[in-house]
């Protein structure tokens, strides 16, 4: 197990990571998120051992201070995979294994078996200079994984990629770390990655942790409005929750999830209703903040109405800002989705219905 310990980084006196505390079990995948800027790869280069910290970085409890980077065994990839140019596909994979005295003949295995796990089988003798890009990437992750490191730590290891080749590398990684149950520490500033590819997030802004925990529980419930917006949060609004349900001025949504709805159970039993009824007689409502994603809000016949001021065409949907404020005044415009056959324009009255799959309790 890693534990981070309030690692401070600092540059000329300015902090670029402050106090950041964090554990990542073994086998566990654990995102690191946040803004451009952060201080993600800091925090990384800390962990690595390549850049001086205050605090302690731990593995199963040993204090790795003063150990040097090659021997901490920790494998690394960055967003550029920094091959080794003068030596082939297999000779770049066989390095680390090398240096771990690893005979040649179980090296030609090990090769072999971790082309075989980043899907580049037959590769072993191509120059790295006539790689893809995804290719190269591929074959850095191999390089990274050959000597078994325990810790993995992978800084924006698809962002040099083109969308439709990152999105595809992203899917194959998920495989290539479950079937390797490496532990591993992820950078990256795109949410949608580190949903793919992690168990647990931990968000970092202006250098600090602002929470981690489960992947699925951050999203949910951000730990506050920065959080939120950063997690793609686009409105914040006042709501209340009453038996399961979380009521805001867009309608009600079930939210079982939510540790508000414990707090405000009266404790008779509650079995989630159908409709978006108000509260039954003796529940209290319990005063929350509701984040909503764009696909919160859909374009539908029943809903909040309101005046669309824009559009703009997504690969699979369409995404409509709504002047709502003679209905909700307490937010002007929101951001909102329609389908692509829902021929919305400027100007247009639509009506706009909750989702609750973009529903977030902040706070
Ligand atoms: N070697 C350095 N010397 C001085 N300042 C640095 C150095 N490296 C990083 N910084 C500063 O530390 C802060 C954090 O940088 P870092 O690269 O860790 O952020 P990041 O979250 O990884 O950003 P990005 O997503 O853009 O890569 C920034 O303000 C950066 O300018």
């Amino acid at each position: 197990m890693l534990t981070v310990d309030r690692v401070t980084v600092t540059y000329d006196r300015t902090p670029a990571v402050r106090d950041a505390s964090l554990e990542i079990a073994d086998g566990e995948v654990l995102a690191l998120l946040g803004p451009s800027g952060s201080g993600k790869s800091t925090l990384l280069r800390a962990i690595a051992g390549l850049e001086p910290a205050t605090g302690a970085v731990r593995w199963d409890g040993d204090d790795l201070t003063g150990v040097p980077v090659h021997r901490r065994g920790f494998g690394l990839v960055f967003q550029d995979g920094q091959l080794f140019p003068h030596r082939d596909v297999a000779g770049n994979i066989a390095f680390g294994p090398r240096m771990q005295g690893m005979p040649p003949a179980d090296r030609e295995r090990r090769v072999a078996e971790l082309l075989d796990l980043v899907g580049l089988t037959g590769y072993e003798r191509r120059p790295v200079t006539e790689l893809s890009g995804g290719e190269a990437q591929r074959v850095a992750l191999a390089r990274a994984l050959a000597p078994r490191p325990r810790l993995l730590l992978l800084d924006e290891p698809l962002s040099g990629l083109d969308a439709e080749l990152r999105e595809s590398l992203a899917l194959d990684l998920v495989g290539v770390l479950r079937r390797a149950k490496t532990t591993t520490l992820l950078v990256t500033h795109d949410q949608e990655e580190a949903f793919t590819l992690a168990d647990r997030l931990a968000v970092l802004d202006e250098g600090s942790v602002r929470q981690s925990g489960d992947v699925v529980d951050v999203w949910r419930a951000p730990a506050d409005e920065r959080v939120a917006r950063f997690l793609g949060v686009t409105t914040v609004l006042p709501g209340e929750i009453i038996d399961d349900r979380v009521r805001c001025a867009f309608g009600s949504a079930d939210v079982p999830w939510c540790p508000a709805v414990a707090a405000s159970s009266t404790g008779a039993a509650s079995s989630t209703g159908a409709a978006s009824s108000t509260g039954a007689a003796g529940s209290t409502g319990a005063a929350v903040t509701v984040g909503l994603r764009p696909h919160a809000l859909r374009v539908a016949a029943d809903g909040v109405p309101g005046e669309v001021v824009a559009r703009a065409r997504r690969r699979d949907h369409t995404r409509v800002t709504v002047d709502v404020s003679a209905t909700v005044p307490e937010v002007s415009t929101v951001e909102a989705v329609a389908t692509m056959s829902e021929a919305v324009r400027p100007g247009d009255e639509v009506r706009l219905a909750l989702d609750p799959d973009g529903v977030a309790i902040v706070g």
